[in-house]
């Protein structure tokens, strides 16, 4: 084998089409004109570092698109009763959750006085107004009717997230399951208002502890709940990464959204979708 040198050209292999006239393209297909096209700094002069952060943002919701479409399909099969589908799905979010997780350290290379030099620009705009957050945040349960006001301009993300806001959670869905496979669910738990957050019941803790204590007699189930323990860990480990981002470069600072900034996020930390699913591990053992 001779390795080629480095100003050696490579050659095009024959078959290689070139005449791409009326054809469908690489760029075409992804509408990459509409993408590159859309990363639009701000600041003027324009920052050199905008750049990463209208790109960490973009890709953030892109794949938050990705997430969406995901738990939105695997509360229709757990509808469904169809449970190894939706872990398929749910399995794919954790994935896209870490590489969320992991991004953070790409905007953490922007320094205090960079992001200092741009922050202004942004005027009181703010993550807080992301719905597709909100949206995963509305599909695990973590209901609020009061997060909506923010998108009272915004007539086509209020629609959609007060749609969610009246349809049950991935959660709701996941304890219907159990119900209609003969774990006792309380009523009023399968019948709740679910435009309300989801609070702990101790008898469903009953419940999912039946389900740990006999994981063989309960595979699926067992295995669905520890899925979601992933989702959920994953989820506060997003939160705690922006948390620490944040403290790094705006310190205690307000947020531009209105917020105490850091405290604010901070007490996001001590949210739960899944609360039973948490709460078991207490239970698991005792007499
Ligand atoms: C320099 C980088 C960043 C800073 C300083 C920052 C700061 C903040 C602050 C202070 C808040 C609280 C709301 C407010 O008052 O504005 C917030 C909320 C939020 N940020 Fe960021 N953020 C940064 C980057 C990001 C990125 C890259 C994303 C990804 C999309 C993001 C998504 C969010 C979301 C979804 C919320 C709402 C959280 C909730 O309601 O619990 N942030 N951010
Ligand atoms: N809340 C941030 C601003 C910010 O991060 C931001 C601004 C515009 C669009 C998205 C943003 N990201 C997350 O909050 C701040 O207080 O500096």
């Amino acid at each position: 084998m001779t390795t080629p040198s480095p100003g050696a050209e490579r050659p095009l292999e024959p078959d290689i089409v070139t005449d791409l006239r009326d054809r469908m393209t690489y760029g075409s297909y992804l509408r990459l004109d509409a993408l590159l096209d859309a990363q639009v700094p701000v600041s003027e002069p324009a920052h050199h570092d905008e750049m990463l952060f209208i790109v960490q943002h973009q890709t953030t919701e892109l794949w938050l698109k990705l997430v969406l479409h995901e738990l939105v399909s695997a509360r229709a099969l757990i509808a469904a009763d169809d449970l190894q589908s939706a872990l398929k799905r749910i399995a794919r979010v954790k994935h896209v959750q870490r590489t969320l997780t992991e991004q953070w350290s790409v905007l953490a290379t922007l320094t205090p006085s960079e992001y200092a030099q741009f922050r202004g620009f942004l005027g009181h705009a703010s993550g807080f107004q992301s719905w597709q957050y909100r949206a995963v945040e509305f599909l695990l349960g973590n209901k609020n009717a009061r997060m909506l006001s923010v998108f009272d301009a915004e007539p086509a993300a209020r629609a959609g997230l007060d749609r969610l806001l009246h349809e049950p959670s991935v959660y709701d869905e996941f304890l219907r399951y159990l119900a209609r496979h003969g774990h006792d669910v309380p009523v009023r738990v399968l019948e709740r208002d679910v435009t309300q957050g989801y609070t702990l019941d101790e008898d469903v803790v009953g419940t999912i502890r039946a389900i740990y204590e006999d994981p063989e007699g309960n595979w699926l189930a067992y295995e669905s709940c520890e899925e979601l323990v992933d989702l959920e860990d994953n989820f506060q480990l997003w939160r705690f990464r922006h948390m620490k981002t944040v403290l790094r470069i705006i310190g205690t600072k307000r947020g531009t959204g209105g917020s105490s900034g850091v405290g604010f996020l901070e007490r996001a930390l001590d949210l739960t979708f899944f609360p039973e699913l948490f709460a078991v591990r207490t239970e698991i053992g005792r007499a």
